[in-house]
């Protein structure tokens, strides 16, 4: 049957379901309403599930996170006043549906993400993913850098996610970007995890963290930089290389994002996170996760929502770059 859905398509991409003819609540759950990849012709961006959770040390559930973004992205709209940029109008943005990874062997699942990742970049879109905890960054990162050479990665989260090992096992989501440093994937002069918190395993975790290629603007940092300051130093760290972001929902205080595996008390706030991610617009930003949604804990979509903010941030900065260029 032919489809007949009104959309919102504007600037020659095909857009959202037009929401004032078909109710926001109706129909299938693509991140924003938005076409999926097998509706266009090409696209500019993906926005890619990869629905695993088998490297947690805590609870599980992140598996169920890319559904639930989707479904709490239902009352995004078009225009973005923050940015004044109408993202769906500049990028054709499309969902790429989730990826089918082993949930049984990691390395297998590993290989079969790099793999969807790689087929996304091979087309020459760039790639949003929504995870899945946070061992997927360490796949993301090898389609990545295959293609862009080694990134500067700036990586949302309470936690460092430069650990060795848990139980014997490499491949779990405390280590990807120790087992990234390690393989070569990153630029060791422009990485920095934000938001930095809680309590660590011994004092030699933030040494071993800096050998490994990361600056840290720590969560208590907000308190004495504000946002301008933040970004200001981010910005600084990257300079004009190909930029990979990594957001652990995490990052965000468990009252703005309870929905996750690992809470930590003391986050961002939403808005403090949108301000920051704003300021991507200006940088070479070529792909970005969000990961460690976990909906068994998140009340009234709390979690959701501010995920589907962010990645609608990520994709006006995108938006905006690709505007300018
Ligand atoms: N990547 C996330 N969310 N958490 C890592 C926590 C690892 C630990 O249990 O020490
Ligand atoms: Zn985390
Ligand atoms: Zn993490």
């Amino acid at each position: 049957m032919r489809d007949t859905t009104p959309r919102l398509n504007s600037g020659g991409k095909i857009g959202q379901v037009d929401a004032t003819r078909v109710p926001r609540y109706a129909g299938a759950s693509t991140f924003a309403r938005l076409p999926r990849w097998d509706e266009v012709d090409a696209a500019d961006v993906v926005i890619l599930g990869v629905p695993f959770d088998t490297g947690v040390s805590y609870r599980p559930g992140a598996r169920f996170g890319p559904g639930h973004i989707r479904e709490s992205s239902r009352l995004l709209r078009g225009y973005n006043p923050a940015q004044n940029v109408q993202p769906f109008a500049v990028l054709q943005v499309v969902d790429g549906g989730d990826l089918a990874v082993n949930p049984f062997s990691i390395e297998e699942a590993l290989a079969e993400i790099e793999a969807g990742a790689s087929a996304v970049l091979e087309t020459g879109a760039k790639l949003l993913t929504l995870g899945g905890d946070h061992t997927i960054a360490l796949p993301l990162l090898r389609a990545m850098a295959a293609k862009h050479g080694p990134l500067a990665v700036v990586h949302f989260d309470a936690h460092l996610d430069t650990w060795d090992s848990y139980f014997g096992a490499d491949y779990t989501h405390g280590t990807p970007f120790r087992r990234a440093s390690e393989e070569g994937l990153l630029d060791k002069n422009a990485c920095l995890h934000v938001g930095i918190r809680g309590p660590l395993y011994t004092a030699d975790d933030l040494d071993q963290d800096g050998d490994l290629g990361f600056e840290i603007v720590h969560a208590t940092e907000m308190d004495s930089l504000g946002v301008s300051g933040v970004i200001e130093r981010m910005l600084r760290r990257l300079g004009d290389r190909p930029v990979y972001v990594s957001i652990d929902i995490d990052v965000l205080d468990p009252a703005f994002a309870p929905g996750t595996g690992t809470p930590e008390a003391g986050g961002f706030t939403s808005r403090e996170l949108l301000a920051i991610l704003r300021a991507l617009s200006s940088v070479n930003l070529v792909g970005a996760d969000i990961v460690e949604v976990a909906p068994a804990y998140d009340h009234a979509q709390i979690t959701g929502v501010a995920a589907a903010h962010v990645a609608y941030e990520l994709i006006s900065a995108m938006a905006i770059a690709q505007a300018a260029s």
